[in-house]
């Protein structure tokens, strides 16, 4: 089925392409219409926190970009510092019981489609990205980042867990000794170190840097066959994609009751409060 629906999806080897622009409420999607290459930018103030909404849309912009033959996708951001702060812990704290399950759905929704996106995929990170920051980073096939922020799973610092698939993603990047280090560790690179270790390809001076370095990258299969390469890609992340979308209905109960715990409840208001605190000071 994912077969099918991969062909389907396949890129077109030859223009012409449109000139597009659409927004959603909280994403937009601009095409170029030189090189066809798509930039997904993510727009939700003040740090485009992983909210329902914003997967929803970013979801409904990748089936976008794939449905209008774009050679290639830029995820972005508009915010000047950060790229993603992750998922809204406002969606996970003290959550509102049906809503909390529409927020994970589409959470994983989101993932299947970035991380099997038919498309190239790469993010130029132009700013911090923790968290579900990180995982939308490394689901994408390349990543450029600017100076001087950092990336990377910190969620045992919040005393979460980071479900099986971030780590997928994750791996998908890093060394196995190094991703479970960081994991553990819940550490956050800054870019030097994310360049030194391989967790972003390429640093960039500005956010126009980051984006030519992105659309080079897609540029290098300019002359591959892109169904050939779209299949390649898909068998290639096959596994991990699989393993989600079969163990979906658990993923989420085990998310659900994880959530609910009220010793995580308790540390995810204690660390609302520190960045509130912080924000105020
Ligand atoms: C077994 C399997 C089981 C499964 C178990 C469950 C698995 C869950 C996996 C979780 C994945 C995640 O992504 S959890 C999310 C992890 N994210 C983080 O830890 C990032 C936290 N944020 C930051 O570090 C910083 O905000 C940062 C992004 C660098 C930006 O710093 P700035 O100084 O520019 O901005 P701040 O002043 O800090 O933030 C501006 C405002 O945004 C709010 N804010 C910041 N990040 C926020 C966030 N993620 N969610 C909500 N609100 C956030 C602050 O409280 C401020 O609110 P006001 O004061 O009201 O303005």
């Amino acid at each position: 089925m994912m077969r099918s629906k991969l062909l389907s999806l396949v890129p077109c080897a030859t223009g012409p392409f449109r000139t597009m622009s659409t927004t959603t409420k909280l994403t937009t999607v601009e095409v170029n219409d030189k090189t066809g290459i798509a930039t997904l930018t993510m727009n939700r103030p003040p740090v485009n926190g992983l909210n329902l909404d914003l997967l929803r849309d970013l979801r409904q912009s990748i089936a976008e970009i794939e449905g209008n033959k774009s050679r290639g996708l830029i995820l972005t951001s508009s915010n000047p510092t950060i790229f993603s702060a992750g998922l809204d812990i406002m969606e996970m704290y003290k959550p509102d019981k049906e809503r909390v399950r529409a927020f994970w759905t589409a959470l994983q929704d989101a993932w299947l489609a970035l991380y099997g996106s038919s498309v190239p995929t790469a993010a130029a990170i132009n700013g911090h990205s923790p968290a579900g920051g990180c995982l939308l980073a490394t689901s994408c096939e390349y990543r450029v980042m600017l100076p001087k922020f950092t990336i990377g799973l910190n969620e045992t610092k919040l005393g979460i867990v980071a479900p099986m698939w971030f780590m997928s993603s994750f791996l998908s990047v890093l060394p196995r000794r190094e991703a479970e280090r960081a994991l553990n560790q819940g550490r956050m690179f800054t870019t030097d170190e994310a360049l030194q270790i391989g967790l972003v390809d390429e640093a960039a001076g500005t956010k126009e840097e980051a984006l030519e370095k992105c659309a080079q990258f897609i540029g290098t299969f300019a002359k591959v066959n892109p169904i050939a390469r779209a299949l390649t890609k898909q068998q290639f992340r096959a596994a991990e994609l699989e393993q989600l979308e079969s163990e979906r209905a658990q993923d989420l109960e085990k998310f659900l009751f994880f959530i609910n715990q009220p010793a995580v409840q308790k540390g995810l208001g204690i660390y609302l409060e520190s960045l509130k605190k912080k924000a105020k000071n």
